[in-house]
């Protein structure tokens, strides 16, 4: 199978229980909830979210033939792997379990690398991925289920976090809406982990700094 690959980069995780460590995204192009238009947002499934995804023209993309070509270029965007830490790769985009396959999953993990996805839920997971963060969507139902961290984007009226509290997660984050209601949603969110202590903060980090 061929990948379409939205960019590819070195930067820190800058969300949820990870944040703070180095890693290489590797977002594809694509997803099933929103075309990636700003003119289909509003009559989108999930209408506030903070990427562009579209197209294969961010540093990086393209179009790779097959898995262990999107895995050569991904360790070489890693670097010298002798440096200390295990290489570590993200892979989001969009939804990255339209394209992230088995044939991707070995040849990553035969270049060395960790490997965690930043996922909506609405598709299977397949083997072997290390870390799984799952980031339900209202009016999405979630297939995804179990995983290392669940980081529900707050507030969302249809999806509580009561709704999906009792999935088996390893993780329990809430992540403050970007948007015109920033501020708001973080006093919100820091008002519910302090009332529900199973839950915690996770601030888009990479936003305050100022890195990709
Ligand atoms: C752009 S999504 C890509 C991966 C996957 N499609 C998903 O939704 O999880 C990456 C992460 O950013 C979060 N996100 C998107 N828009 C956001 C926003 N406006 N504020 C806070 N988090 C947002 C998503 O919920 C997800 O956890
Ligand atoms: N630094 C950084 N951390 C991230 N964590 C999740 C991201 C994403 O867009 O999936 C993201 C991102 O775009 N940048
Ligand atoms: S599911 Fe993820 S990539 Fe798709 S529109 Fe929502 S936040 Fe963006
Ligand atoms: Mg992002």
């Amino acid at each position: 199978m061929s990948y379409a690959v939205k960019e590819i980069f070195k930067t820190l995780q800058g969300e949820g229980a990870q944040a703070g460590r180095a890693a290489v995204f590797c977002r594809f192009a694509g997803c099933n909830l929103w075309s990636g238009r700003e003119e289909d947002r509003a009559s989108a499934i999930c209408r506030f979210c903070d990427t562009d995804f579209v197209g294969m023209d961010g540093e990086g993309g393209g179009r790779f033939a097959d898995a262990p070509s999107l895995a050569a270029t991904i360790a070489r965007t890693w670097g010298e792997k002798g440096a200390g830490g295990r290489p570590y790769v993200v892979f989001t985009g969009g939804e990255p379990l339209l394209q992230l396959d088995a044939a991707l999953i070995e040849a990553v993990h035969a270049e060395g690398f960790e490997i965690a996805i930043e996922t909506n839920g609405t598709l299977p997971a397949p083997a072997g991925i290390d870390w799984i963060c799952v980031s339900p969507k209202a009016g999405a139902e979630i297939v995804q289920r179990t995983g290392s961290e669940l980081k529900l984007v707050y507030p969302q009226p249809e999806v509580p976090p009561e709704a999906v509290a009792g999935l088996t997660f390893e993780h329990y984050f809430l992540q403050p809406m970007d948007g015109p209601a920033r501020i708001e949603n973080t006093q919100a969110v820091i008002a519910y982990c302090l009332a529900h202590p199973q839950w915690r903060l996770s601030l888009q980090t990479h936003k305050i700094t100022g890195i990709p």
